[in-house]
């Protein structure tokens, strides 16, 4: 399942450079395509608007001949009426339609003559309507009649037919010179020949040509519902039309008033200022580049398609020792494989990477095995050691501990991993536990002493617990070491009371001596009752040991002590205080007299002849009697019972002596 998941991530592999192979090939093939298609298209666009400009230039000196022609015409036919004729209105007529005869029927739609007034006085046409029109206020009247040339009108309705004109006229003069009538005829311009011979020239099948007179009325146009109306009548804007109406000429790319993007050509009739307009869409001029950017994304795209394949097929040849390499590795972690199947002779990146990840693997293997041998190890002297290792994490729960568990709580390791703090010691110990736990949490480092039951014995333990501190602070866990102590304790415990012990006698020593005084004249000071000190010393006890040696002196001095501590009460304290000399400590003593009775007991009690390994020994003792004052301290206490001591020295010995202050 493993691997098959990673061969098809391979294959995604193989699949996506393919895919980037095919992408490039397609954009680069695309790019250098379109590219060249754009300088193509930019040098047909200026092929196309010079083909435009210069066919307009031909039509429109076409169309200035032919203009040139009619007023020539015209001006000849004025300058041709005999001087008789001229102002002859009954005769004139015959002449003029003879003349017009020569020329053709279907040159102009009419001929007229007005007189120097405007008056008509003739039309070669009959008129359908009435007869009676004044020309004056006309430009082709009023000027023919200033400026005493020919001119030519601007397009216009017939007032007579109501047709689409224009009207060539030319002054006729008489013999002085003087303007007498003026000949016009007039031309319509949708039968005329002029303007449909140039239709022939629109460009493509979408194409058409315009004209407009220098103003902007359309003159002519293949939308009949814009003769003779201004351009700007059509709603929207113009670009090109609007700069040839500010007097450009060539041609330039635009947007027609319908939105189509065109290349317009502009060219004006020398004649009449006309604007000879063609207007070329460009979706019909650029049609077989359309084709051809066409054509090349589907070249693009087949290109694509054979370099993908072609990647396909190399990424998949190039890329089957990683695929191996890839199924080797799968093989190690997921079968066990030996990592040997990596040592890959190729001499290549593949051979390498093969020997890079053997070499890695293997040092690993090294690594892993040294790190389980020495986790054993440690594992080892852990289980082996008789304390305690645990790791507790922030739960209070065991993440580890050792074989010692087991033994001393019968909880495995294993059982151990997960288990509350609370659950292993019990609710009341834990309470105990907690507070120093927190502390290690908190970042201390703590060891304190508790007492546990393990397996039914008391035990004194000392708990350790060390902080898992993190690089950021934090605590993680907490290592504790646990000892059993109980044993230290115990021996501590003698070693304490051994300290306090004269070892001779097995009586308290000087050192216990001084806290029971201590504590006794404390009990005497609240109780009101007074104890007696008596002050004890062997009488020439030196003699002994000169006499019989220091062994029996010893015996001696141990025998003394024994009958010292049988002759008083259970709760008085007697001591060696060094050599030969003892004290004894009386506590709730009535007075004096009890406290002399005391020591005449223990004078006597000395008396009896000591046994040893040398015999019988004589001896005696010198007793020294001081009673407490609640102003006393010790020492004065003990100074007091020492003078009463030198005081039975004094006497001679074997006796006491009470010691008054
Ligand atoms: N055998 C033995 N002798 C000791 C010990 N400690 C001290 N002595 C001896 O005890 C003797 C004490 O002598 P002193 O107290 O000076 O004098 P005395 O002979 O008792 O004379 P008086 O006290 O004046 O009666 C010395 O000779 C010490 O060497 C001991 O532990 N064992």
């Amino acid at each position: 399942m493993v691997i098959s998941r990673s061969r098809l991530r391979s294959a995604n592999l193989k699949l996506r450079l393919a895919c980037v192979a095919a992408a490039l090939v397609f954009a680069a093939t695309l790019l250098v395509t379109l590219s060249t298609l754009s300088v193509a298209e930019r040098g047909m666009k200026s092929v196309i608007g010079d083909q435009q400009y210069t066919m307009l230039a031909g039509a429109a000196s076409f169309m200035d001949d032919r203009i040139g022609a009619r007023m020539a015409q015209i001006e000849a036919l004025g300058a041709g009426i005999p001087p008789a004729l001229r102002t002859d209105w009954k005769n004139l007529p015959a002449f003029l339609a003879g003349q017009v005869r020569l020329w053709g029927a279907d040159e102009y739609l009419n001929l007229v003559v007005f007189d120097s007034e405007g008056d008509m006085k003739l039309s070669l046409r009959e008129l359908p309507g009435p007869t009676s029109l004044n020309a004056r206020g006309t430009d082709y009247f009023d000027r023919a009649l200033e400026e005493r040339r020919s001119v030519i009108s601007r397009p216009m309705r017939s007032r007579l037919t109501g047709n689409h004109i224009v009207v060539f006229s030319t002054p006729v003069k008489d013999e002085s010179g003087a303007v007498v009538a003026v000949l016009t005829g007039s031309v319509d311009l949708r039968r005329s020949g002029f303007l449909r011979q140039i239709g022939a020239l629109k460009p493509g099948k979408s194409g058409y040509l315009f004209i407009m007179t220098a103003e902007g009325v359309v003159i002519d146009h293949p939308d009949q519902s814009r003769l003779f109306e201004h351009v700007s009548s059509t709603p929207g804007s113009n670009y090109g039309t609007d700069r040839a109406l500010a007097g450009f000429e060539g041609w330039l790319e635009a947007r027609s008033k319908d939105g189509t993007e065109s290349i317009y050509a502009y060219k004006r009739l020398r004649t009449t200022g006309w604007i000879l307009a063609a207007r070329y869409p460009q979706r019909e001029a650029f049609a077989p580049m359309a084709a051809m950017r066409h054509n090349a994304f589907f070249s693009a795209g087949g290109l694509a398609l054979a370099a993908g394949l072609l990647a396909w097929v190399l990424v998949f040849r190039l890329l089957a020792p990683l695929q191996e390499l890839r199924d080797n590795v799968a093989a190690i972690r997921h079968d066990g494989a030996e990592i040997e199947v990596l040592r890959d002779g190729r001499r290549d990146e593949i051979g390498e990477l093969g020997r890079a990840f053997h070499a890695l693997m293997a040092e690993r293997e090294r690594a892993e095995s040294g790190r389980a041998a020495s986790e054993k190890r440690l594992r080892l002297i852990a289980d082996n050691l008789p304390v305690l290792i645990s790791y507790m994490d922030r739960e209070h729960r065991f993440q580890f501990g050792n074989a010692t568990y087991e033994k001393w709580f019968g909880v495995t390791p294993e059982q151990l991993e997960g288990m509350p703090v609370s659950s292993l010691l019990g609710d009341g110990i834990a309470a105990e536990v907690f507070p120093h736990l927190e502390q290690a949490f908190a970042g201390h480092s703590v060891t304190h002493e508790i007492r546990i039951p393990v397996r039914g014995d008391p035990r004194i333990l000392q708990a350790t617990y060390i902080p898992d501190l993190q690089p950021d602070g934090s605590v993680a866990g907490v290592y504790s070491l646990v000892h059993d102590m109980t044993h230290v304790k115990e021996v501590e415990e003698q070693l304490q009371q051994l300290a306090r012990i004269d070892t001779l006698t097995g009586i308290a020593n000087r050192r216990m001596f001084g806290e029971s005084l201590h504590h006794a004249l404390d009990r005497a000071r609240r109780s009101g009752r007074p104890l007696a000190l008596a002050y004890l010393d062997i009488d020439h006890f030196k003699r002994i040991n000169d006499t019989h040696g220091h062994g029996v002196g010893d015996e001696v001095l141990k025998e003394f002590a024994r009958r010292l501590t049988v002759g008083v009460r259970a709760t008085d304290t007697p001591a060696r205080l060094s050599g030969d000399e003892f004290v004894v400590i009386l506590e709730e003593i009535g007075g004096r007299v009890e406290a002399e009775r005391i020591a005449a007991k223990i004078v006597e009690a000395m008396r009896t002849p000591f046994r040893t390994s040398a015999g019988l020994v004589q001896a005696s003792t010198s007793v020294g009697v001081a009673l407490s004052m609640p102003t006393q301290n010790q020492e004065q206490l003990l100074a007091a019972a020492d003078s009463g001591l030198y005081a039975a020295k004094g006497k001679g010995r074997n006796g006491y002596a009470f010691f008054e202050v």
